[in-house]
């Protein structure tokens, strides 16, 4: 399956961690479920088109893969980005069951989106794009069935619109996309949640390794991209006290050694919302932007490296240069951050070194993007709305229950034993995750 190099990435991960682990050994019956669970229930693939504002007509592929509905209806973000294809998209709706999994909530996992260049594009073409795009969609979504939201290139504009798509295609209001605006039944804290829930469980780690004697305050966090992930993950580690030296971008990075204000991370956000690149933006500032560069070699010394841009974005080369720059906790909230070599740099740590590096991977550190949908749907459901604080405190102990799960299932499972201080967070997530859909396959005869 080399043909699918992402999703083949994604898939080896699993199959590593569950091998590396007793399960089999201890249950051999969960040997029949990888195989099954691997393959996507169905794949969706169709012809987008629309009229540019030359009038042209443009034309472009878009996706819906429902990975696995065993535990509940479909549910994972739309991703619109000219590298969208089938191994992307299957990489990230087979993460999204664990993901979805470990949320402790009902939830199966998908994704969706579309191949397309968004950037540079008037309001109206966005518009046209996202009607085009539901036109196929809505043939497969609906909140009993498919729960879509946001993801790279697809932010409350964009669901915006595509709901509106689905209501006036169905004269129903059930398409289940959550992000939606707060005045058509979005939930407070939805659009921070991945980046609030990624620093929500740094924290916890810290107070782990430090038996509560320390936190972000104080401490120096490298953060990569600035968009809805990393923006809301900078915002919250500076409200905890803590230094923020990056940004970046598809473009290059900024560094700030003394860390960028509050102020000056809403600026990114309002100029991402007007999209603006960041070098517009750095330059406002005075930053210096390296173009063409990643922010992890240029950070100087680090305690936390939250990347939150795109897939294999820490290569095993800059995972060695932060741990010699000090990093000692790692969470990403972007999907599969780490090469397998960044990986492997990080994690090997916990058998060699006295400080062992923490490191929370995605389907742990960015869940809580899912889980604040999740919660979307059921004051959706009820009708009603939760205030921010209510949803924040959910959120924030929704995180901290899948890092403790994670800790106890690698505790179970690990064959380390007591060669190391910390267990692997990758090996109990995955198969904490691995578990309750599992359970769920075989009791609903999905496998036997
Ligand atoms: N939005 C969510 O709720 C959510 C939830 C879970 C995981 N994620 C993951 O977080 C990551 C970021 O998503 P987002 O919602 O913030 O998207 P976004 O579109 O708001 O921001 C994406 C950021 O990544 C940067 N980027 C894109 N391609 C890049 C490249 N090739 N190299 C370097 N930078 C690049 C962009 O410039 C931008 O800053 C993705 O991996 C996404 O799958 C998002």
């Amino acid at each position: 399956m080399s043909y699918e190099p992402e999703f083949q990435q994604a898939l080896d991960e699993v199959t590593k961690a569950l091998e590396q682990s007793t399960l089999y050994e201890k249950h051999p019956k969960y040997k029949k479920v990888l195989p099954v669970l691997s393959i996507p229930q169905k794949v969706n693939q169709f012809r987008v088109t629309w009229e540019n504002d030359k009038g042209e007509q443009e034309v472009t592929v878009g996706y819906r893969v429902q990975y696995n509905n065993c535990i509940g209806p479909f549910k994972g973000g739309l991703r619109f980005h000219p590298t969208v294809n089938l191994s992307i998209l299957k990489f990230l709706g087979f993460e999204q069951i664990f993901k979805n999994a470990l949320t402790g909530t009902p939830i199966g996992g998908a994704k969706g989106g579309l191949c397309v260049n968004t950037k540079g594009r008037s309001e109206n073409e966005i518009r046209r794009i996202c009607n085009a795009f539901m036109r196929e969609l809505y043939k497969v979504i609906g909140t009993e069935k498919e729960s879509p939201a946001g993801d790279i290139g697809v932010s409350g504009v964009e669901v915006g619109y595509m709901h509106g798509e689905y209501r006036r295609l169905t004269d129903r209001y059930d398409s289940g996309l959550t992000g939606k605006g707060l005045d058509f039944g979005g939930s407070l804290i939805r659009p921070e949640a991945t980046g609030y829930g990624v620093v929500y469980v740094t924290d916890a780690m810290i107070k782990h390794a430090t038996n509560g004697r320390e936190s972000f305050k104080g401490k120096r966090v490298a953060i990569s991209g600035s968009g809805n992930v990393a923006q809301y993950a900078a915002l919250k580690a500076i409200e905890l006290g803590a230094t923020v030296v990056s940004l970046s971008d598809s473009k290059g990075c900024v560094i700030s050694e003394k860390g960028f204000s509050e102020e000056q991370i809403k600026n990114v956000i309002a100029g991402k919302a007007a999209r603006k690149t960041l070098e517009f933006i750095t330059s406002d500032f005075g930053f210096k932007y390296i173009s063409g560069a990643r922010p992890w070699t240029h950070c100087g010394p680090v305690d936390i490296v939250l990347p939150c841009a795109t897939q294999n974005e820490v290569s095993g080369e800059e995972a060695e240069h932060l741990i010699k720059a000090g990093a000692k906790y790692v969470a990403e909230g972007s999907n599969m951050g780490s090469t397998p070599e960044a990986i492997a740099a990080f994690e090997k740590t916990r058998a060699s070194s006295e400080s062992p590096v923490w490191f929370c991977p995605p389907k742990l550190a960015n869940m809580g993007g899912v889980m604040v949908s999740q919660f979307e749907l059921a004051q959706n459901a009820q009708r009603i709305s939760w205030t921010a604080e209510e949803v924040d405190s959910k959120l924030k102990s929704h995180m901290i229950a899948g890092l403790e799960l994670s800790m106890k299932t690698a505790r179970e499972y690990s064959k380390e034993g007591d060669k190391v201080k910390l267990p692997s967070l990758v090996v109990g997530a995955n198969i904490a995750g691995f578990l309750k859909v599992a359970n769920a396959m075989f009791d609903q005869g999905d496998v036997w």
